[in-house]
């Protein structure tokens, strides 16, 4: 199963979710932004590379969320807890961004594979830091 790695960056309380262009039956959905681990790179590495990809700012791996969904037959999602360090998201590839409160995480169409993660980003999202 090709890994796919999603990040979960939270500020102030706040999960930042995107919206998908692609494919035609993922558009519209939300998820976290991210996209699959490319040859020997590590999990952290990825998440860093495919944030500044598609949002243009810097982010560092805090830790990981519990578990890893399939996504289909072929890939497998685990989503990491991230912190923005440099810069602000503005998204290239997706077409809105919304940063979501513990109580609006389930406001959004999140993608299936997704929404395992929620409970945990909850509860984490109401702790204050
Ligand atoms: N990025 C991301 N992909 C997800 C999530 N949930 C989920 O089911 N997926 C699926 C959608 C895609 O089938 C796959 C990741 O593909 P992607 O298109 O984001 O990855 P990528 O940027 O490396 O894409 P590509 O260049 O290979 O097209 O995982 C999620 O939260 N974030």
């Amino acid at each position: 199963m090709h890994p796919v790695v999603g990040a979960a960056i939270v500020r102030d309380g706040r999960v930042l979710a995107a919206r998908r262009t692609r494919p035609a039956a993922a558009a519209g959905r939300w998820e976290f932004p991210g996209g699959k681990v490319e040859g020997a790179e590590s999990p952290d590495d990825a998440v860093v590379r495919e944030i500044e990809e598609e949002l243009g700012c810097a982010v560092s791996v805090e830790r990981w969320l519990e578990g890893a969904v399939p996504i289909g037959t072929t890939h497998r999602l685990t989503v990491a807890v991230v912190r923005i360090v440099a810069g602000e998201p503005v998204p290239h590839e997706h077409d809105a961004v919304r940063w979501l409160a513990a109580e609006e995480l389930d406001d959004v169409d999140w993608l299936e594979p997704d929404r395992p993660f929620l409970a945990e980003l909850r509860a984490l999202l109401r702790v204050p830091i």
